[in-house]
């Protein structure tokens, strides 16, 4: 049995008291509700370490919204693997279109990135997903292929049972629009497919496919309800407490 998972990815917002509110509102509410999705909340990595004291792990598990390419070194800005991993860290999200986009983030540096993560036993979510061009030319099967065999076929096999995969659909992000539920099964099927065909038959059983891009308490019933979509990575929706618990109790 593959890992329900709904992960809220906080981006950029939120400060010290909200994050905090935010992060231990949840908490309870997890230990009242014992819903079957794992929940998983990235905040800014300014808060990492005191939102993981603020929750505990056994209803709330926190992730980081990117890791070094490095491993340590003159990388200013940069968190290495090692440190997330130091403050009791597992899990971090790699290669979010955002960082692809404002970053320049290459599959070269995600591949190095899901390295570091794997060393250091960080469970990776790795954001694919085509850009709205893209899927007017009918190409999004063939970008989210190479986005996935890019990163993962460089990594050793055994550390594939840690993945996650977000599908993301650029033009989905913050736009109020969403794949539509047979839209997004579809590519988390081919998605699937690609796993089966490169890595094998438990990898592509086993790793939790999450859908992203606009989910919301009205939407995530339906979407969560694909066979090949197990949970979500949810963004502007995350930030509202009555929404997201919402989003995980549609996570069944
Ligand atoms: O990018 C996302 C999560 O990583 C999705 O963001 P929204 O849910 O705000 O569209």
């Amino acid at each position: 049995m593959r890992d329900r998972i709904v992960a809220g990815n906080w981006k950029m917002n939120l400060n010290y008291e909200e994050a905090i509110h935010l992060a231990t509102n949840l908490n309870a509410w997890v230990a009242d509700n014992q819903p079957i999705a794992q929940v998983i909340i990235a905040p800014p990595s300014i808060y990492l370490q005191t939102l993981l004291e603020a929750v505990d792990e056994q209803y709330i598990k926190v992730s980081s919204q990117d890791i070094s390419a490095h491993e340590k070194g003159a990388y200013t800005g940069d968190i290495s693997a090692e440190q997330l991993d130091s403050i009791g860290l597992d899990f971090a999200i790699i290669g979010h279109s955002e960082r692809r986009e404002y970053q320049g983030e290459t599959d070269i540096i995600i591949a190095e990135k899901l390295k570091q993560a794997f060393k250091y036993q960080i469970n990776p979510i790795l954001c694919v997903g085509e850009k709205l061009e893209e899927r007017e030319a009918e190409k999004h099967f063939d970008v989210v292929k190479t986005q996935l065999l890019d990163a993962l076929v460089a990594q050793k096999p055994e550390d594939l049972s840690r993945l996650i995969i977000a599908y993301e659909p650029v033009w989905a992000i913050g736009t109020g629009k969403t794949a539509t539920p047979e839209q997004a099964q579809e590519i988390h099927a081919f998605i699937r497919k690609v796993l089966n065909d490169e890595f094998g038959v438990e990898v592509a059983n086993d790793t939790s496919v999450l859908y992203g891009g606009s989910v919301n308490a009205q939407n995530a019933d339906e979407i969560f309800a694909q066979p090949d979509i197990d949970g979500g990575l949810v963004g502007g929706a995350s930030l509202k407490y009555d929404d997201f618990v919402q989003i995980i109790a549609a996570c069944k």
